[in-house]
């Protein structure tokens, strides 16, 4: 069950409010690109890793991929103004796989576990993405003012590997670009082309590395998974 991994790593992270893109931030000394990119490397069912980059980054992710050895990197593409057409550019450089995820670089706590989860699911219905149930209760609010509470037990906090069989996610992105629509994430695209999309149960570790106070809590997943080795 192998697959190719595409990572958009093309943002500014302007939420995050560093000087510079957010993924050369470092968690325990290793830049947050370098600790996703790793879990890729070292997944025996990873094939390819195709990365969405900032053009101007790429002598330092070159140097970073030297220096982490990450030999699965194949392909670094140029990025553009929003995820969805970095991802797009980078699925279009994936040619030839069987099975794609597509997963944000600024996730850098993904589970193996998870990720051959979404490749098992994706390769027998299509598409899969990673979520969690959501935690608090979630309202509909317009203008400042409640409109509705929605019903909890059918809410779930999507997050990203998203895995599809490659014909399938390329479809729904090609329709997606030729009508200008720009989704969230890819299961929206798969989803308005008719493509099934099934959830598969991740961890609250899952974080995506968003703003300053996700770097505390990245810092202590590390130290909370050095603890229990
Ligand atoms: N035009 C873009 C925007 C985002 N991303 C990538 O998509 C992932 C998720 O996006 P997000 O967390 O929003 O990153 P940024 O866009 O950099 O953050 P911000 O919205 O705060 O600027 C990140 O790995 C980011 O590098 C990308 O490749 N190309
Ligand atoms: C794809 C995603 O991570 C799923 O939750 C999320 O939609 C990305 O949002 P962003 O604003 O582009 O980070």
């Amino acid at each position: 069950m192998n697959y190719t991994v595409v990572l958009p790593a093309a943002g500014s992270g302007k939420r995050m409010g560093a000087a510079y893109n957010k993924l050369f931030l470092k968690l325990n000394g290793k830049p947050i690109l370098a600790h996703t990119l790793e879990v890729f490397q070292l997944d025996p069912w990873c094939e390819e890793i195709v990365l969405a980059i900032n053009e101007q980054e790429r002598q330092d992710i070159e140097k970073l991929i030297t220096q982490y050895q990450l030999t699965k990197v194949t392909k670094l593409v140029q990025g553009g103004d929003e995820r969805q057409h970095s991802v797009y550019a980078a699925l279009q450089a994936a040619s030839g796989a069987e099975i794609v995820l597509v997963h944000d670089a600024a996730r850098p706590f993904i589970l193996q576990e998870t990720i051959h989860a979404l490749v098992e699911k994706a390769t027998a219905s299509g598409g899969a993405i990673a979520a969690v149930k959501a935690k608090d209760t979630m309202k509909r609010v317009v203008d400042g003012q409640v409109q509705e509470t929605i019903d909890r037990e059918t809410l779930w906090s999507v997050q990203t590997p998203q895995a599809f069989q490659y014909e399938l996610l390329m479809k729904a992105a090609r329709q997606a670009d030729e009508q200008g629509f720009l989704g969230t994430d890819e299961g929206m695209l798969a989803e308005r082309a008719g493509i099934p999309v099934y959830v598969v149960e991740s961890s609250y570790d899952n974080q995506k590395m968003t703003t300053p106070e996700d770097l505390v809590l990245g810092e202590g997943i590390l130290r909370r998974r050095e603890e229990t080795k």
